[in-house]
């Protein structure tokens, strides 16, 4: 099997749905953002405090490079779709599934979260709308499948992906 990357805005369920979708398949599961904090050896809101946002990016492109490439699947972080090596690393490497949700929905989920930087501080749903608006074209533009997440339950999100994935080259 070739690798199978879950990409999309923050709050769409990438992590939470990685690892649902990894037990159906019987398959490893590496989230970048886990692999990245250990890496790092601190929290993703400190590395942001220290390093900035482009230091992030650089740990983060690092990070992605160096894992399994095959019989995987990869959480990715939100911001991933930014940088152009990335896209292209997960396009020659695998599936590339967008999880999508409608802002009402992502800030519902991400109400009291503070571990995600680029949403604290400010109008949550501006921020969502801007940065959101920024990516959409990233996503829609890298992805091989595309699935809303909006009001589903977990379940039901990993089967309707596991419905079509025998439509790609996996
Ligand atoms: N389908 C869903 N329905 C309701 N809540 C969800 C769903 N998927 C994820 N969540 C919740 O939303 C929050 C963000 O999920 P997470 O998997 O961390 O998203 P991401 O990795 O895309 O940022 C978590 O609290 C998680 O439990
Ligand atoms: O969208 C982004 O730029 C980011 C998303 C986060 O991951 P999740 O998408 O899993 O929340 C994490 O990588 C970091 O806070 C930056
Ligand atoms: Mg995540």
């Amino acid at each position: 099997m070739k690798a199978i990357y879950l990409i999309g805005f923050m709050g769409t369920g990438k992590t939470t749905i990685s690892h649902a979708l990894g037990e159906h398949l019987n398959v490893p599961v590496t989230d970048c953002d886990e692999a990245i904090v250990q890496y790092a050896g601190k929290s993703i809101p400190r590395i942001f405090e220290e390093e900035g946002e482009q230091g992030f990016r650089d740990i983060e492109q690092q990070t992605l490079r160096q894992l399994h490439a095959e019989n995987h699947i990869v959480a990715t972080g939100g911001g991933v779709v930014l940088r152009e090596e990335n896209r292209a690393h997960m396009k020659k490497n695998g599936i590339i599934i967008w999880l999508e949700a409608s802002t009402e929905e992502i800030l519902k989920r991400l109400d009291s979260d503070k571990t995600r930087p680029l949403l604290t501080g400010g109008d949550m749903a501006e921020r969502i709308q801007t940065l959101f608006d920024a990516r959409k074209e990233l996503y829609e533009g890298t992805a091989h499948m595309r699935i809303d997440t909006t009001g589903k339950a977990k379940d039901e999100i990993v089967h309707e992906i596991l419905s079509h994935l025998d439509e790609y080259d996996v």
